[in-house]
């Protein structure tokens, strides 16, 4: 049998122009997938369980997703899950995450499902919050999929400020239960994922009551519907929020309680707890509810890299077999992706992709040493990778949002239609950042601690500062750029320095000249969430450098270090104006920097196709599949785009009559009544 992922593969049939681009790479592209993915047994077992989940045709899309109703999407996307359910003991190895995840975004794709939340958002709170006691209770059966769960913590008139929640669990010292209840409208659960009608439990976040005594957001398991009807509870009001931008293959939802009574061991409680006498109990730390939230941030700088990714495959692959226009040779139309414009719109974008996949995959590994360290009741790492993963959430998604919506615009008209599926990765991809935290709201969250590092630094205790911030302390020394990448991190060392400076100091003066402290935070916000962004551009600059420090490969690592190069040059340039502000960068380093830049995307140039490949994601996951030809066609890897997009415009359900109602009813009797 052929392997899909041979390097180079030259595949009888393929559009000559990608098999060309793939004659070109300098480097293995399985050789490459496993820098991407960490490991040689990741990178292989990802291909094996591509190579069989497309043998199994009832894993396909049956119809195309676009032409569905919202009803036929969450049908569908529910028979897929199920389906693959029995399926994946076989195909994947049940405790292994990356692989359920690989899995899983082979088969369903960006459109949701009722699973998608389950595993990502019920089993975690449940894993890390509850106690023994309460795993042998329902992990277990949560892990089997006997019951289906999800996280229920944001409401109507509250999402960012989660201490002000209103939905409240009130400890009942007669029954030794809690009372949970939705006193408003506003304090509906509203958007839980999976909600709305397949849930039948939740973990939900509620304001803790004992003696009239609010102790802040705790978590409750809380079973919603009948396990035998599937019929709300008594007492439980409970269903779908309606479309959203994307994600319709999912039900996000509403719900609400009428003085819902649960058990008192349902409150989670590895790290807090209410007693029978309704003394409570306090965590290790304050924020130890939160701590979900963090292994979640955590997981999205991988998972919008491998977002970002798939719309670049598609954008990348269609531009090598997109010729439109001249240049020298005016006997055949170029390639579009030979434009300088159209590499610009596209490499930095690969660079930032590979960025985040391996800041990824470093906060991946810091949040396994918190949740070890939590687990010994050691919180002392909570308060840095809650600063960390803020500032990387919200910078990773608005960043992947920009360079999705270039894939888009790369594709020209063809990137508009939903044959080339970016709209729906982008749809899905923008969400990143609202959910898990409004990015603005977190990036204030680390701009906090930025402030209280340079009051450290200016209190002359620079021994104090973590290593993240232990550069707000260093010298002001002018650096050559021509010396290479340490150079670079050095000016963006600088450039973050003053802005988390001055921003500190802009926020102390408005304290000193009598304005509150909220009121002087809020009036200093812009530039404290510039601060915010610039600390964690710099981070995952040297994330990058570390990864391309650490390959042995020489192949792999040159034309690592060309896409680490533009990186460099493409955020040092986007940022320059803050060094240029004071001096520290000079006219002739900003001229350096660009044609620093322009060279490294003709060095990129030949490698382009051969770097996205290496993503590995299969046509089915890009939904340009050759089984399922009628679906999203751009980004095949055979490059044979136009007449599948033919195809693909003849399945839409419009094209199965010839004349349409609209017509008949109302265009026909317009126009004779305009004959007469
Ligand atoms: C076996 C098979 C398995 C298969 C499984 C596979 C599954 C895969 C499935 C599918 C794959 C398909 C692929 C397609 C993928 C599609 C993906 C899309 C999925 C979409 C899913 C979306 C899910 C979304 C969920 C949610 O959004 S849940 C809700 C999240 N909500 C929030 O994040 C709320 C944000 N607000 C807050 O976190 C807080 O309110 C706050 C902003 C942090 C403020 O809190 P507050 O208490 O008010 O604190 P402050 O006063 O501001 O600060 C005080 C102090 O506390 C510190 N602090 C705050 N938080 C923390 C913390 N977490 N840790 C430590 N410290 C914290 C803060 O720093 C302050 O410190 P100082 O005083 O020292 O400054
Ligand atoms: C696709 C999707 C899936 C979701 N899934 C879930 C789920 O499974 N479970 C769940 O519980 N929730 C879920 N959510 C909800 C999500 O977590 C919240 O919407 C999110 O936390 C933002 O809160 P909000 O809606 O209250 O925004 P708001 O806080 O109302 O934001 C509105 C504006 O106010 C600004 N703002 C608010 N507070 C401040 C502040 N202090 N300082 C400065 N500006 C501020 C924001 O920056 C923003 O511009 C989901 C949301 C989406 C979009």
């Amino acid at each position: 049998m052929t392997m899909v992922f041979l390097n180079k593969e030259i595949r009888d049939g393929d559009n000559p122009d990608l098999t060309e681009e793939r004659k070109t790479a300098t480097f293995d592209t399985n050789k490459m997938a496993e820098v991407i993915y960490g490991s040689e047994k990741l990178a292989r077992r990802r291909r094996e369980i591509s190579q069989a989940v497309s043998l199994i045709p009832e894993l396909a899309d049956s119809k195309p997703l676009p032409f569905l109703s919202r009803n036929e999407k969450i049908l569908e996307s529910t028979r897929k899950v199920t389906a693959l359910n029995e399926h994946l003991p076989r195909l994947i190895n049940m405790n292994d995450e990356d692989e359920a995840w690989h899995i899983h975004s082979e088969v369903i794709g960006f459109e949701g499902n009722p699973l998608a939340l389950h595993h990502s958002l019920f089993i975690p709170p449940l894993v890390i919050q509850g106690s023994d006691e309460q795993h042998e209770k329902w992990l277990g059966r949560a892990k089997r999929r006997e019951i289906i769960g999800c996280y229920a913590q944001t409401e109507l008139g509250h999402g960012s400020n989660i201490r002000k929640l209103e939905t409240t669990a009130t400890y009942s010292l007669s029954t030794q239960e809690f009372i949970l209840h939705t006193p408003t409208i506003n304090a509906l659960k509203w958007w839980p994922g999976a909600l709305g009608k397949s849930s039948n439990h939740a973990v939900v976040v509620a304001s803790l009551i004992i003696k009239e005594q609010n102790y802040g957001p705790h978590l409750f398991m809380v079973q919603i519907r009948d396990e035998q009807s599937h019929e709300p509870l008594p007492g439980i009001a409970v269903g779908d929020i309606g479309p959203k931008m994307a994600f319709n293959g999912a039900d996000n939802g509403f719900l609400g309680f009428n003085n819902f009574r649960i058990p008192r061991g349902n409150l989670l409680n590895r790290h807090c707890n209410v007693e029978v006498d309704g003394t409570y109990v306090r965590p290790p730390h304050d924020k130890m509810n939160y701590a979900g939230m963090i292994r979640v941030r955590s997981r999205m700088a991988a998972e919008q890299g491998t977002f970002m990714a798939q719309a670049l495959t598609i954008a990348v692959r269609y531009s090598a077999v997109r010729r439109q226009g001249f240049l020298e040779n005016k006997s055949q139309e170029v390639k579009v992706l030979d434009y300088q414009t159209q590499q610009h719109r596209l490499f930095p974008a690969i660079a930032r992709s590979y960025a985040f996949i391996f800041c990824g995959f470093e906060t991946i590994q810091k949040y396994e040493t918190l949740q070890n360290e939590m687990n010994s009741g050691n919180v002392s790492l909570m308060a840095d990778l809650h600063a960390l993963t803020s500032g990387i959430k919200s910078v990773v998604t608005y960043q992947t949002g920009e360079g999705i919506e270039q894939a888009r615009m790369a594709c020209g008209g063809h990137g508009y239609s939903m044959a080339s599926y970016i709209s729906e990765i982008y749809g899905c991809a923008i969400g990143g950042c609202t959910y898990e935290g409004e990015n603005m709201v977190m990036l204030l969250q680390l701009a906090r601690y930025l402030v209280k590092s340079v009051e450290l630094a200016m209190r002359g205790k620079p021994g104090d500062l973590g290593p993240m911030v232990a550069y707000l302390a260093y010298p002001d020394i002018k650096v050559d750029l021509v010396t290479g990448p340490e150079a670079y991190v050095k000016m963006f060392q600088h450039i973050s320095k003053r802005q988390s400076i001055k921003a500190t100091e802009k926020f102390h003066r408005k304290m000193e000249s009598g304005v509150s402290r909220d009121e002087a935070w809020n009036q200093c916000a812009v530039e404290l969430t510039r601060a915010s962004r610039l600390h964690t551009r710099l981070y995952i600059i040297e994330t990058f450098i570390r990864r391309v420090d650490s390959i042995e490969d020489l192949s792999i690592k040159m034309v690592l270090t060309d896409l680490m190069n533009l990186h460099l040059n493409y955020e040092l340039l986007d940022v320059a104006s803050y060094a240029l502000e004071d001096g520290f960068m000079s006219s002739t380093q900003m001229g350096f920097i660009k044609n620093q830049l322009y060279s490294s995307l003709e060095k990129i140039r030949p490698n382009a196709v051969s770097l996205v490949d290496s993503f590995q994601f299969s046509d089915l996951q890009l939904r340009s599949n050759l089984l399922n030809f009628l679906f999203q066609v751009l980004g095949r890897r055979d490059g044979h785009v136009y007449q599948n997009l033919f195809e693909w415009a003849k399945s839409s359900p419009l094209n199965q009559t010839e004349v349409l109602p609209s017509v008949t009813q109302y265009l026909k009797p317009m126009m004779e009544k305009a004959k007469l």
